[in-house]
């Protein structure tokens, strides 16, 4: 079991307080956000979650007379596929061009990239705004013969759609080994053969050979941090696209970026979540 799953109870509830309280919880490691009737269900890596920073969290919640209670739970591992199947999974087609579907849809539009995905858990569908901005980004660029890293990569969806458009190699990495295998499945279900995924983070990257562009959708926090270990896997020319932080964020993370030498190229967004593009134009500065 990898995930803890918190419903939280927001009284009044109101559209803003629950996104207020989404982009706290982003802060401090939540990952996907489920709107419920009166509040939210939010979803943490175990190993993530610190129930005093949550409380800290929950007890200065900046809107006054709103209050947040909520409890935790841990998802049974054999019931997310079929919860998936009944209630949230399906098929999608991002800006006309890419569909995701999975094993158990039978009919799904079709579309240029097709991409077949068993996700099993609440992220990596193409659902959440932050995979389909870096989606959407990803049908944008000239990606043919370049070595992209994704880092990340969840069920792998970035990078099965980066190699089905021509990226060459793949190299795709998450802390979680439970991503790691379900990005191996997902890999083989796609028929391709030119990604390596890998078990780890940002210290990973130690010495590697620069990639022509990067991809993360990660957290604010963790891109920040990591920022400088991407930076030193990038020539010039290198790009970068991030995601997973919300649009008031793009001043800190386009600030860390061009501080390591790279320059804001432009932004999308998706009912306030952010995906950033950055260029490397002078590698090595300081950060
Ligand atoms: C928001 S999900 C994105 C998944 C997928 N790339 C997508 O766009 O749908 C973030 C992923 O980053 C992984 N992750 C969290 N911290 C990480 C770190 N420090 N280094 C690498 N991966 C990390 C998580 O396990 C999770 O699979």
């Amino acid at each position: 079991m990898k995930y803890f799953e918190v419903t939280f109870n927001v009284q009044p509830y109101s559209e803003t307080a629950t996104d207020v309280l989404s982009a706290l919880a982003a802060d401090i490691g939540f990952e996907s956000f489920v709107e419920c009737e009166k509040g939210m269900k939010a979803y943490i890596q175990q190993a993530l979650f610190d129930e005093d920073t949550l409380k800290q969290t929950v007890g200065n919640f900046p809107i006054p007379g709103t209050a947040i209670t909520y409890t935790i739970d841990e998802p049974e591992d054999k019931d997310w596929n079929e919860e998936w199947e009944k209630n949230f999974f399906q098929p999608i087609v991002i800006s006309d061009r890419c569909v995701i579907h999975s094993t158990f849809h039978k009919d799904y539009p079709k579309a240029e990239y097709d991409i077949v995905i068993n996700p099993q858990m609440a992220f990596g569908t193409g659902h959440h705004e932050t995979t389909s901005s870096i989606i959407a980004e990803l049908l944008d660029a000239d990606l043919s013969g370049k070595s992209v890293l994704d880092m990340g990569c969840g069920t792998s969806i970035l990078a099965i759609l980066a190699s089905m458009r021509g990226a060459d190699p793949v190299t795709a990495i998450d802390i979680d080994d439970w991503c790691v295998n379900n990005s191996r499945d997902n890999i083989a279900l796609n028929r391709i053969s030119n990604i390596t995924v890998e078990l780890g983070d940002a210290s990973l990257l130690k010495g590697r050979k620069p990639f022509d562009v990067i991809i993360a959708n990660i957290n604010r926090n963790i891109l920040l941090n990591d920022l400088p270990a991407y930076a030193a896997c990038m020539h010039p020319g290198s790009e970068i696209y991030m995601s997973g932080f919300y649009v008031e964020d793009i001043p800190a993370i386009r600030e860390k970026g061009e501080s390591l030498g790279m320059e804001f190229v432009h932004h999308r967004e998706k009912r306030n979540w952010a995906a950033v593009k950055l260029v490397m134009k002078n590698p090595g500065s300081a950060g």
